[in-house]
């Protein structure tokens, strides 16, 4: 991480605006949505937490040595998604979490998934998703192979990792920039759509007749218009959170810290 909690090292020589970037955590209850969301702002594994609540971190990461404002949203649907909305308009890519011990939290994911196929097909957008096996320290306990995992991400197109929010950190880093990654990806992809539209738009200004706007190029310029015109979502029913440093905690000199939403790291 290219910062503690939020505030970006001093002398990192990066100048321009950060790339703002927002990140849902989904998936069943228990799959260790939290867990992992804690894991990578702070490197510890979560003990205590309030499973009732939903909340947005906030984190300055480098990624590819680029300075990005990540924001991640960690869910707290009941048994299935529900009041989607609020972050499918927000967020611009998806980690979607079940458990390898869990069948059915598997199942759940599977859900999730359909859920985002359909919200693209709505939007006419492409919304990165990253499938994520977690609990692979409870290997043992398997119930969901890798094999299927793999099998479920391609047929969502989505990449696939199994991960332990108990285990190392780089790799639970490794999972959230990927996905910042395809985040990244895809709003250059509509970037540049963006800007073909625009020069299209212009030579159709400059150059073009009115009768001939109703040949080829106005083909080109619907399908532009819907896939690129549509405005970035917004931050906007999400709660904003920033997790604060130990540091601003140590003053107190408790023997453990106590998070947002009720964790307790130790
Ligand atoms: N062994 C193991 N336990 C984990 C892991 N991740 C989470 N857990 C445990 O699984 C339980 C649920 O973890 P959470 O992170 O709260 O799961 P969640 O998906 O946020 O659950 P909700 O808040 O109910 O939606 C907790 O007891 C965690 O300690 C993991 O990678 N390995």
């Amino acid at each position: 991480m290219s910062s503690v909690f939020g505030k970006p090292r001093a002398g990192s020589g990066q100048q321009s605006a950060p790339l703002e970037v927002n990140l849902a955590i989904l998936g069943r209850r228990g799959v260790g949505k939290s867990a992992l969301t804690v894991k990578f702002l702070t490197r510890r594994f979560i003990s205590e937490y309030d499973p009732n609540l939903e909340d947005t971190y906030s984190s300055e990461e480098t990624v590819d040595h680029q300075l990005v404002h990540l924001r991640v949203m960690d869910t707290a649907d009941l048994d299935t998604p529900r009041n989607c909305e609020r972050y499918l308009n927000w967020a611009h890519a998806f980690l979607v979490v079940y458990s390898v011990d869990s069948r059915q939290s598997f199942e759940g994911s599977s859900s999730y998934l359909e859920l985002l196929a359909l919200h693209e097909k709505e939007t006419q957008r492409s919304y990165p998703a990253l499938l994520l096996g977690n609990k692979l320290d409870m290997a043992q306990y398997r119930q969901v192979t890798q094999a299927e995992g793999m099998a479920l991400a391609g047929r969502f197109g989505c990449l696939f990792f199994e991960v332990s929010a108990c285990l190392d950190f780089e790799h639970v880093q490794h999972v959230f920039h990927e996905a910042v990654r395809e985040a990244r990806r895809e709003m250059e992809k509509n970037s540049l759509a963006r800007h073909l539209f625009i020069s299209e738009e212009r030579a159709l200004h400059h150059q073009a007749p009115l009768t001939a706007r109703h040949g080829l190029a106005s083909c080109t310029f619907n399908t532009l218009s819907t896939a690129s015109l549509k405005e970035m979502p917004t931050v906007a029913q999400a709660k904003l959170v920033t997790v604060k440093s130990s540091r601003a905690q140590s003053k107190r000199k408790a023997p453990t810290l106590t998070l947002l939403k009720g964790f307790k790291i130790f």
